[in-house]
């Protein structure tokens, strides 16, 4: 079989590895390789930061308006939409969730560009009232710089697309290091945003490998001006910490164990569907998955029963079909994570209701799946109830208290979203108070839109991604003093 070739994207035209290294792309349905890409290091982060950075200080983007660069972005979103069938295909190949949730993410992905595009113009600066009757004090926003991007492979455009709109937006540069799992989208919608879109050549760079190598460079980098990750703790922390060596700003979109809590007033069927979906849609492999399920005792059993009963009516399969709900698990280091997580489960005593195995390629090839899981009497400390799997795997816990289901809820060192299921008022806004996560829904589970901030509280991460307010996380805001008195002051005054 001829391995297809694809390079990384610096300055507006692909290019190999200065070392000359390659890494190969896998199909996981397929359980083959279907190219190869760029091994990269620093010589290659390198030449993509300053291109980055002479898109930034000279040439058409460092001279667009601010009504230009919001025509920009819209441009980018028409050209994102056009081409959405095609990029959705790339990362179902690669990620192996189904071609239906990549689609449907990337025909959200132009909301994004279309939203920040819409504050191009709208970021201004002020005229302050100082003290100073002589002085005229004025601010403006400028953009911080070259942006350094890190995503991770479970929904690799939309991610990348919640940092790259509103940094585009402020006037940045980007260089971007996808996963070493699903690069390929990134470097095509790349080539798309600048041969189709007019993206100026260097805003965008894209640059391959592995995270401990260009991920390390790119982070370290003392052109970068700032960090944008999203991805696990370890990285998540490897990348802060060298941010912060270079005394540079970022922001961290990390993991979760979140949280449903069903109350026994609940529409039990409903919130058995949120829940259901809630950890098995992507098969598990979302940030955001509901991978535990915090049930009123009285009403244990009965959810339990009706769960087990949707799950077992879950298609797992091949990823391009319409009627496959469930991929494959995206690659071997995920499968054996979850694999051990379902051993953890095993050997500190919870039951098994359904799943808790492997399940064999259904097409007879190679492909690794993993029968959607249940695990009942887990208890808050287990292993089960505490790491995040990553996986179809849900942890059923029971409580008695509304006191007792908010403690069990916040004992976890995560804190990204969290599912409330009640019929109670009151109690929806007592309990959605006192969670600690970044987002709670109430009688459903896992929307959101390009208007609302979304991130983490605790170990979930440090910042937000969408929301208006965002746009600064991606500006520095400069103080202009200008004397209008005849004489400059002196000596100089405070
Ligand atoms: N909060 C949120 O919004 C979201 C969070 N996530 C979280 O992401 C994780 C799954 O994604 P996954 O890709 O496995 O996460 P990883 O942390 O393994 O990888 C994320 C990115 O970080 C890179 N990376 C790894 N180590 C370093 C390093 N030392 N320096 C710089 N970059 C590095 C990776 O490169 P490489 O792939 O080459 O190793 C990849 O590009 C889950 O924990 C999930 O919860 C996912 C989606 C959304
Ligand atoms: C606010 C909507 C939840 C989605 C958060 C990002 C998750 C990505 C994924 O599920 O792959």
């Amino acid at each position: 079989m001829t391995l297809l070739t694809v390079e990384n994207y610096i300055d507006g035209a692909y290019a190999p590895a200065a070392s000359g290294g390659w890494l190969t792309c896998e199909d996981p349905y397929a359980a083959a390789p279907w190219g190869r890409m760029p091994r990269s290091g620093p010589e290659d982060v390198d030449r993509a930061v300053a291109a980055a950075r002479r898109a930034f200080t000279a040439g058409p983007w460092a001279r667009m308006t601010a009504p230009q660069r919001g025509a920009q972005l819209h441009r980018i979103a028409e050209a994102i939409a056009a081409h959405a069938e095609e990029l959705a295909r790339i990362e179902s190949r690669d990620n192996g969730k189904t071609y239906r949730e990549m689609l449907g993410q990337l025909k959200r992905v132009p909301e994004w560009y279309r939203f920040y595009g819409g504050l191009c113009d709208k970021i201004n600066g002020a005229v302050l009232p100082t003290e100073k009757p002589e002085m005229m004090n004025y601010t403006r926003y400028e953009p911080l710089g070259v942006i350094g991007m890190i995503t991770p492979w479970n929904s690799p455009l939309m991610l990348l697309s919640w940092k790259l709109a509103p940094a585009l937006a402020a006037g940045n540069v980007a260089v971007v290091k996808p996963s070493e799992y699903t690069s390929a989208s990134a470097l095509r919608f790349a080539e798309i945003l600048t041969e189709e879109a007019g993206l100026p050549a260097g805003v965008l760079n894209v640059v391959t490998g592995l995270g401990a190598e260009a991920g390390a460079a790119l982070t370290a980098h003392p052109d970068v001006a700032k960090v944008a990750f999203t991805g696990g703790i370890g990285g998540g922390r490897a990348a802060y910490m060298a941010a912060a060596a270079n005394l540079r700003p970022a922001s961290l979109e990390l993991g979760g164990k979140s949280p449903n809590i069903i109350f026994a007033d609940a529409d039990l069927e409903q919130a058995a569907r949120g829940v259901v979906s809630g950890i098995f849609g992507s098969g598990g492999q979302s940030c955001v998955a509901g991978s535990r399920a915090l049930v009123h005792r009285s009403v244990h059993d009965a959810l339990v029963a009706r769960m087990a009963e949707l799950t077992g009516k879950i298609r797992l399969g091949d990823p391009m079909e319409d009627s496959t709900d469930i991929g494959p698990v995206a690659n071997r280091a995920q499968y054996d994570r979850i694999m051990t997580c379902i051993g953890w489960a095993k050997e500190d005593g919870a039951t098994c209701v359904t799943g808790g195995a492997a399940l064999a390629d259904p097409k007879g090839g190679a492909a690794l799946f993993v029968a959607p899981t249940i695990f009942t009497g887990v208890a808050p400390k287990d292993r089960i109830a505490q790491e995040e799997v990553f996986g179809p795997v849900l942890a059923v816990l029971p409580f008695d208290t509304e006191e007792e289901a908010i403690a069990i809820a916040n004992d976890s060192a995560f804190g990204l979203g969290a599912g409330i299921w009640t019929r109670d008022v009151a109690r929806v806004h007592r309990v959605a108070a006192r969670i600690e996560a970044g987002t709670i829904w109430v009688n459903s589970y896992k929307g959101g839109s390009h208007i609302s901030p979304f991130g983490g509280y605790k170990q979930s991460g440090i910042g937000r991604e969408g929301g208006i307010e965002m746009i600064h996380d991606y500006l520095q805001v400069k103080s202009i003093w200008l004397n209008l008195a005849e004489e400059a002051p002196y000596p100089f005054p405070l």
